[in-house]
């Protein structure tokens, strides 16, 4: 397996500039995801990785070798790059075996223990290999197009959103095999996804793009604890965000008055807290009160949609087990610090 480092990539169709200046290293065995929302050049970056595409200015390495860029284009056949594309693209005249076959150099291709050994490395029974494609389900049929794109031992593995066909129950179940295969191949993987839960839980590290720039590049944690602004803060997961104004280091807001995450200087600012920070008390206890507007329950843990006298709109998340109804009223408290942001930073998405 190889690094992947791509740098100053710039790729336009026509006039549309579609990705401006990427930078991005994917260290050798390491899982990175490409996080975005739909149509800010995810896919068109994996494809000028892949090969299938040139980058108008930048290069792209594998391995410290230059692929592309600087006059150079390898073709994508040379570049020993495992594809999974979003619906596995099985052969649908080959059974398993002749698929995961295909992936091999020609001279293993009849060794029926390395095709059960690929098998097994993505948690399918090899008692599958002589079924056809359509007798899998989509998750199974997507662990054979990684055993075949892991077959002939690739520089470096790319999945276009791989589970965004499969229901939920089957993608956790998926995503955990296909990150446990990858992980035991030592495979340098790059997955693209518009997921947060996906990207969050899979990748060693996670690279967000918006409108064809690479805004983050961090690890799960960081990305979700630190985000760089308040448009990757809201896209990362569900997010409190509140005007607030810093004197002396805590920030006054209507939730009270809160730690901060980092130093700011005085003045309005904008904070952001976690659903998950906040936790609901009785009426007329500390802290400010809210009624509660509605709960979706998820079964594990639940939304708690709260408002305050104000009007101000936001929503806690709460363990499952003692929840309150609408129309309660109660205290809010907030547990940890806020993270500030200058007010002027725009938040996409409204707490
Ligand atoms: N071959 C092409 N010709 C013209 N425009 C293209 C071409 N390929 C992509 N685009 C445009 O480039 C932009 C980025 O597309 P891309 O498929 O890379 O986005 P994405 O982040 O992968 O989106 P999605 O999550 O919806 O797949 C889009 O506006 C798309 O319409």
């Amino acid at each position: 397996m190889s690094s992947l480092t791509v740098a100053g990539v710039t790729k336009s169709y026509g006039p549309t500039p579609v990705l401006t200046g990427v930078d991005l290293h994917v260290p050798e065995g390491s899982f990175t995801a490409l996080l975005g929302p739909s149509g800010c050049g995810k896919t068109t970056l994996l494809r000028l990785v892949a090969g299938f595409d040139d980058p108008d200015r930048g290069t792209v390495e594998l391995g410290g070798r230059m692929v592309a860029g600087a006059g150079r284009s390898v073709p994508a056949r040379r570049r020993h790059i495992g594809f999974v594309p979003q619906e596995g693209g099985l052969f649908p005249h080959l059974s398993v075996a002749g698929n995961v076959a295909f992936g091999l150099p020609r001279r293993q291709r009849r060794d029926a223990g390395r095709v059960a050994a690929l098998l097994e490395l993505v948690g399918l029974d090899p008692a599958l290999a002589e079924r056809s494609p359509h007798q899998l389900s989509g998750g199974q049929q997507q662990r054979v197009a990684l055993a075949r794109a892991l077959a002939p031992a690739p520089s470096l593995v790319l999945l276009d959103e791989p589970f965004s066909s499969l229901d939920a129950s089957l993608r956790e179940e998926t995503r955990q095999a296909v990150a446990d295969a990858l992980g035991a191949a030592g495979a340098t993987a790059v997955l693209v996804t518009h997921d947060q839960a996906e990207a969050l839980s899979m990748a060693d590290q996670v690279a967000v793009l918006r409108g064809g720039t690479l805004v983050q590049l961090a690890d799960p944690r960081t990305l979700y604890r630190s985000p760089q602004d308040l448009d990757v803060a809201t896209f990362v997961g569900e997010s409190v965000v509140l005007d607030a104004d810093v004197r002396a280091g805590r920030a006054y807001s209507p939730l009270g008055v809160l730690q901060l995450e980092r130093t700011c200087p005085d003045g309005p600012v904008r904070v952001l807290l976690r659903p998950e920070q906040l936790r609901l008390g009785p009426p007329g206890g500390a802290g400010p009160n809210a009624r509660v507007r509605g709960v979706d329950f998820f079964g594990h843990d639940a939304r708690v949609r709260l408002e305050l006298s104000s009007g101000m709109a936001f929503s806690a998340r709460l363990e499952g087990w003692d929840l309150p109804a609408a129309g309660d009223d109660v205290t809010v408290v907030v547990l940890g610090a806020a993270l500030p942001f200058p007010r002027d930073d725009v938040a996409r998405v409204p707490a």
